[in-house]
């Protein structure tokens, strides 16, 4: 439907094991916002993308991906799990990884069969492409065991957007990565954002390296969330009351923020006030 949000939650909340993870979480991506999910280890966020993914049932509240139920329509949705990097070892080809997006049950809309043809040429063709896109064409033909971190990073990112999704759910895309591809990975999302109008939630530890591109943040933690743009929710105030415990928010001369004194998600997860920025 037009003007629908990519994204809706509201007052939704997620349980794993028995154990609520967060509770009230109530946000709305418009199409074509680059949003981050932020927060200390186990505060729950690769679980907030798997609610969006439809693979975690909300225990309450409601979540809608362009209004209507999680998991309802795949073809929407380019998905990035986390990951570990390939070993020197995998002789896989690159073109091959980003090839494997199209085939089988996969997020994203399908091929129809006719155009494959007998020789895949439109399928060949889609993955050029979105090499392409992703400026991964120079190392496309080598083992990915023998690409660096972040080529390996971009041929994965090409493997979730080569059905053209209007969603791309990346579980911590950075990780791993040294600055310099952290800048460019970062670059390279914002730029298929931005350009093809794909919408973009994703996790990540550091929010620096993409904090000129973001639209929102989704910032969780003590068994809640806050959210808004990252000027409003990464500040002193709104973090000590998301945590209910003094936190700190520093910014150096390179504009780098580092949040001090945020506790990683406690064993059990109180639900404290409900902040909603
Ligand atoms: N299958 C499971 N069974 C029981 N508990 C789980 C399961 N998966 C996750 N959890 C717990 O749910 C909580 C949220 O996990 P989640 O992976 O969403 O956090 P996260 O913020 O993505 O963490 P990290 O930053 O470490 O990746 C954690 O306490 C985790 O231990």
């Amino acid at each position: 439907m037009k003007n629908e949000p990519a994204v809706r939650f509201r007052s939704a909340a997620a349980a794993v094991g028995g154990r609520t993870v967060w509770a009230g979480v109530d946000f709305t991506v418009d199409a074509g916002q680059f949003v981050a999910v932020l927060g200390p280890n186990g505060a729950g966020k690769s679980t907030l993308l798997k609610t969006i993914l439809g693979l975690v049932p909300v225990s309450s509240g409601t979540v809608a991906v362009f209004g209507r139920k999680p998991g309802q329509d795949r073809s929407t949705i380019g998905y990035l799990p986390q990951r570990h990097a390939f070993g020197s070892s995998v002789r896989i080809r690159g073109t091959d990884i980003v090839r494997l997006g199209l085939d089988g049950e996969r997020w994203g809309t399908p091929l129809p069969s006719w155009l494959l043809g007998r020789k895949g040429r439109a399928a060949t063709a889609r993955v050029r492409e979105t090499l392409r896109l992703v400026g991964a064409e120079d190392y496309a033909n080598r083992p990915i065991g023998q690409c660096s971190g972040g080529e390996q990073q971009r041929l994965l990112i090409a493997q979730a957007l080569v059905r053209r999704p209007k969603l791309l759910v990346l579980d911590e895309p950075l990780d791993s990565l040294d600055v310099t591809n952290q800048r460019s990975v970062s670059a390279l999302i914002q730029g298929v954002c931005r350009s093809e109008g794909v919408t973009v939630l994703m996790v990540a530890h550091d929010v620096n390296p993409i904090l000129p591109y973001l639209d929102q943040v989704v910032y969780l933690g003590h068994g809640s969330a806050i959210t808004g743009p990252p000027e409003q929710v990464i500040t002193p105030e709104a973090l000590t009351a998301l945590y209910s415990t003094p936190v700190d928010v520093l910014r150096d001369r390179a504009g780098r923020l580092v949040v001090i004194g945020q506790p990683d998600a406690p064993p059990e997860h109180p639900h404290g006030p409900q902040v909603h920025a």
